[in-house]
């Protein structure tokens, strides 16, 4: 497949065709929701998701479809900034274990029938420290919105997007400054004592001095403060805005690819609902901002769309409720 970009102005081009759900769907799935067996809202925000997926899906009894799992992996130069408690081999390491089968969300994807697919994008560059340099170069940034882009598989009937990357949860945290403001969005990753919070902090205030003059641009906080896999995670979001196809969404730094999208325009994440939130501090501050109610609060802070697969099954069972449940008139059932 030729890309449909070849820099970040046209691929700001592409998102501007984005259109939004099958109305007839939603409305014919509202209508059908109302007969269901069962009191008016008696299935709460399952109701919602089941409506949501039927308009994406573009048919008011939507069927369930086996979902598509991508996991991105990308390395970072702040890593080296004593910004994370695992060393930045654990990024090339945890690859491996994906692709044994080894991981959490190799557990999660089967217990969801999901397909799961593992890139790692050029883990032996690390993107540039963004205290001293912008993190990527335009070719860099499209290159890694380009590997999102063409990992989405059509006919998937929901996307899960996970990363892995040693230092990531501090990019994201100047991503999520540079996007939405104010301070504190540094948390403790995995698990950084109260040092390593520090540093953190003073290494994300240091990015945003060195790069203020241009994050008024979103694609550009994307590519001076991001990561190939973050930048992947924006890439794979916005095809499936482009294709229709629902999103999950996972945790702290999947959200902050996705706060790109939202900063183009909100309605760019119309097709993603919040599939958790995370123990990450600023994660539930980060999900407000984008207007998104998390699904599951497990007190996970594991990356890897962890979260996310785990409301497959949230919202399996949304579909499953709304596409097979009888109506009032075929089950004999008087309504109230
Ligand atoms: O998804 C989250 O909210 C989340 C919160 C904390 C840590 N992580 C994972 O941990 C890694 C980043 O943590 P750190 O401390 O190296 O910045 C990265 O591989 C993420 O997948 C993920
Ligand atoms: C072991 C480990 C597994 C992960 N999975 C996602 N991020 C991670 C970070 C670490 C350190």
């Amino acid at each position: 497949m030729t890309l449909s970009f070849a820099n970040l102005a046209e691929f700001r081009a592409v998102l501007a065709g984005a259109k939004g759900p099958d109305q007839a769907a939603v409305e014919g799935a509202r209508a059908r929701n109302g007969q269901l067996t069962k009191p008016p809202g008696a299935l709460g925000r399952l109701e919602e998701l089941a409506i949501w997926y039927a308009g994406w899906q573009g048919k008011a009894r939507p069927e369930w479809k086996a979902p598509q799992v991508i996991i991105f992996a990308g390395n970072h130069g702040v890593a080296a900034r004593g910004v994370s408690a695992f060393p930045a081999e654990v990024t090339v390491q945890m690859v491996a274990n994906f692709r044994h089968g080894g991981a959490a969300i190799n557990q999660l994807s089967r217990c969801f029938g999901a397909e799961m697919q593992v890139h790692a994008l050029e883990l032996d560059r690390p993107t540039a420290d963004f205290t001293q340099a912008a993190a990527m170069s335009e070719d860099e940034v499209v290159a890694a919105l380009g590997a999102g882009w063409q990992a989405v598989n059509p006919a998937a009937g929901v996307l899960v997007l996970g990363e892995m990357g040693i230092g990531n949860t501090t990019a994201a945290a100047a991503m999520a400054q540079a996007l939405v403001g104010g301070g504190g969005w540094a948390g403790r990753g995995t698990g950084v004592d109260d040092a390593g919070l520090s540093r953190k902090e003073q290494v994300v205030a240091e990015g945003l001095a060195l790069h203020a003059a241009a994050l008024a641009d979103p694609l550009e906080v994307l590519r001076r403060l991001g990561g190939r896999e973050i930048a992947a995670m924006t890439g794979a979001l916005a095809r499936a805005r482009m294709l229709g196809l629902p999103v999950l969404l996972d945790g702290f730094i999947a959200c902050a690819a996705a706060a790109v999208l939202h900063a183009v325009a909100p309605s760019l994440l119309d097709h993603a609902v919040a599939g958790h939130a995370s123990a990450e501090g600023a994660h539930r501050r980060l999900l407000a901002h984008l207007g998104k109610e998390p699904l599951l609060d497990l007190g996970l802070r594991l990356g890897e769309g962890s979260g996310a697969a785990l409301a497959l099954g949230i919202l399996q069972a949304a579909v499953a409720c709304h596409s097979g449940m009888s109506t009032f008139a075929e089950a004999g059932v008087a309504g109230g």
